[in-house]
């Protein structure tokens, strides 16, 4: 049986995520004919997050649609264009587990009903 992450766990450096995400850093900068990551950021943050937009859509498309096997796919693509999009942006993958971390065991109810009510407007 798969032993329960800790707490304080961060996904493992050798994770798939991790790898990938060490891959597209090493990318940045070099020649965009030898690699799509390189490409992709030398057209510019508009362009990459662009890209991760229409992967997320397409990806949608397949999740209400019910294509299984497409939306595996397609998930692949979002994950591999928001590494993209995270080290354009400087972003560590540490960073975004950090939040997962601490919001883990919040249920999302109790985390909305938390916040401060909405200023009313008083016109
Ligand atoms: N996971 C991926 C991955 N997923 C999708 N893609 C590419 O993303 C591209 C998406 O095609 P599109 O036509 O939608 O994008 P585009 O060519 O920018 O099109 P336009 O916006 O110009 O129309 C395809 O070329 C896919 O091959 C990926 N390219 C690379 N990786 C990983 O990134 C690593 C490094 O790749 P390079 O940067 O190419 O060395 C690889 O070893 C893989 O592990």
């Amino acid at each position: 049986m798969a032993k329960a992450p800790k707490k304080n766990e961060t996904v493992p450096a050798d994770h798939i995520l991790h790898r990938l995400y060490e891959t597209v850093l090493s990318r940045r900068g070099t020649d965009p004919s030898l690699s799509h990551s390189a490409r992709l950021m030398a057209r510019g943050r508009n362009k990459v997050a662009q890209k991760f937009g229409e992967e997320a859509v397409e990806c949608l498309i397949e999740a209400v649609n019910g294509n299984r096997k497409e939306l595996v796919s397609e998930s692949a693509d979002v994950l591999y264009h928001l590494i993209v999009m995270l080290v354009d942006c400087g972003v560590t993958l540490d960073e975004v587990w950090s939040e997962l971390l601490r919001r883990e065991g919040t249920s999302g109810i109790v985390e909305k009903a938390s916040r401060s009510p909405k200023k009313l407007d008083s016109k």
